[in-house]
């Protein structure tokens, strides 16, 4: 039975949050989609959707899905996971889904804090900054589906809900737990709180335990498993989350163009092999798909779209946003599935949507979650076509230069 429901965004942020709350050694169970039957043998439950750039009433029937099945296993505590540099279209998904689980819980308010200092994402006077830079001012300004020109959260958050936004900031927080239950419950139904440390993520953790419904980054719900172990909600006996080996070849599908993930790309030094928009719009994966059935798998060859803002704009220009998006990742779902046919058995995915489209794809309905590669990416397990797979699933921005090496090292 679980204790913990967590409905995620997109399946790199649900991995993300899965690895940080298995660092606890509690048990962490990630299933793709809604699942069928209501059973859990975990107290900790993530749901990974596909909806952050879904149209709203789409995202909020999908979350209210997630929510009704996480409430049948016995949950009674709901976290809202989405981007830590809060991605999010002009529409706005994060607050209608928050404000349809508020309503579906009876919640009167719940808090807003995609901090996760690890990362370096930190929220100072309700203004998310990524490293040293201003949101607005950092590489995410150029995301190919979720450009953020903005970095003030109450800004960002007031236009996508129909109730109250305010702040609860730092000074507050450096006060402790019990302050900041305090201004909480004078505060509007939309509260963004400061975090710029994980100590001030712990006080949040602490004041909101009891919440109906939290909402953040993973960073946010990491000391929560401490918390309900000391509140006695938890009794289990910690574990090492594992990934069993599985067999030697692998492969690298990159469809992020974020910063680091062209770093990381241009890092890599096996086969590659790159993807052209407007080439896979015109005559399909044809090409990408020959290549790909020459290549040995036990060289970890690499399929990328990732490419420079001034060439996603210009694949934009002529296909439309959507249509550019969609044709990669059309392609590279169907190249990964193609790549296990002929024996890759470690799977490492670069990109949220594109993480989504390939996991679909593969079949995948749940994953165990293993060792992080760095933070918030974990190797996990699952079974695909019958066989056993290895699957990491890197949000654009995470891990540093040598990631993909990194991450095929650990599972060789
Ligand atoms: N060269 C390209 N031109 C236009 N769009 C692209 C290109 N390469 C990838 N994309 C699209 O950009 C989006 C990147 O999003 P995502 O996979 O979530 O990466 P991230 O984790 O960096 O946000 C995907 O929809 C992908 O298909
Ligand atoms: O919170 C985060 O930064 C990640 O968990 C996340 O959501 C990743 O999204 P993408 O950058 O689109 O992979």
């Amino acid at each position: 039975m679980a204790i913990f429901g967590a409905i995620a965004d997109d399946f790199t942020g649900a991995t993300d949050l899965a690895g940080l709350l298995a660092r606890s050694g509690a048990k962490v169970s990630l299933r793709i989609g809604v699942p069928e039957g209501d059973e859990s043998d975990a107290p900790f439950e993530v749901v990974a959707l596909k909806i952050r750039t879904a149209p709203v009433s789409e995202a909020v029937s999908e979350a209210l899905t997630a929510l009704d099945w996480l409430r049948g296993t016995g949950a009674e505590r709901f976290f809202w996971k989405y981007c830590s540099t809060f991605d999010s279209t002009a529409q706005g998904n994060i607050g209608p889904v928050a404000e349809a689980l508020m309503a579906a819980l009876g919640a009167e308010r719940t808090v807003y804090c995609p901090a996760f200092p690890e990362n370096g994402r930190s929220v100072f006077m309700g203004n998310l900054f990524v490293g040293q830079q201003p949101l607005a001012e950092s590489p995410m300004k150029d995301h190919p589906l979720t450009p953020m020109r903005d970095s003030n959260l109450m800004r960002l958050l007031a236009p996508q809900v129909t109730r109250e936004v305010g702040l609860v900031d730092r000074l507050t927080v450096a006060r402790g737990a019990e302050a900041l239950a305090e201004a909480l419950a004078q505060a509007p139904a939309h509260v963004v709180v400061d975090a710029v440390a994980d100590a001030d993520l712990e006080v949040i953790a602490r004041a909101g335990r009891d919440m109906a419904l939290m909402t953040g980054g993973s960073a946010l719900a990491m000391p929560l498993p401490a918390l309900y172990r000391e509140a006695g909600l938890l009794d289990d006996s910690a574990r090492e989350a594992t990934v069993a080996q599985v067999g030697p070849g692998a492969v690298v599908l990159s469809g992020s163009c974020s910063a680091m993930t062209r770093a990381q790309v241009a890092a890599y030094g096996g086969p590659a092999f790159r993807l052209d928009p407007l080439v896979l719009a015109a005559e399909g994966h044809g090409a990408a798909s020959n290549w790909l059935a020459r290549q040995d798998m036990g060289k970890a060859p690499i399929i990328y779209a990732t490419a420079e803002p001034e060439a996603v704009r210009r694949a934009q220009g002529e296909l439309g946003t959507g249509r550019a998006g969609e044709v990669v990742e059309t392609a590279l779902a169907a190249l990964a599935v193609q790549a296990r046919d002929q024996g890759a058995r470690r799977i490492v995915v670069a990109g949220g949507e594109t993480s989504g489209a390939v996991t679909k794809a593969l079949g995948v309905s749940r994953l165990d979650v293993g060792r992080e590669i760095a933070p918030g990416v974990p190797w996990c397990g699952c079974v695909s076509g019958g066989q056993e797979i290895a699957l990491a699933l890197k949000s654009g921005n995470f891990g540093r230069e040598s990631f993909f090496a990194d991450a095929l090292g650990m599972l060789a």
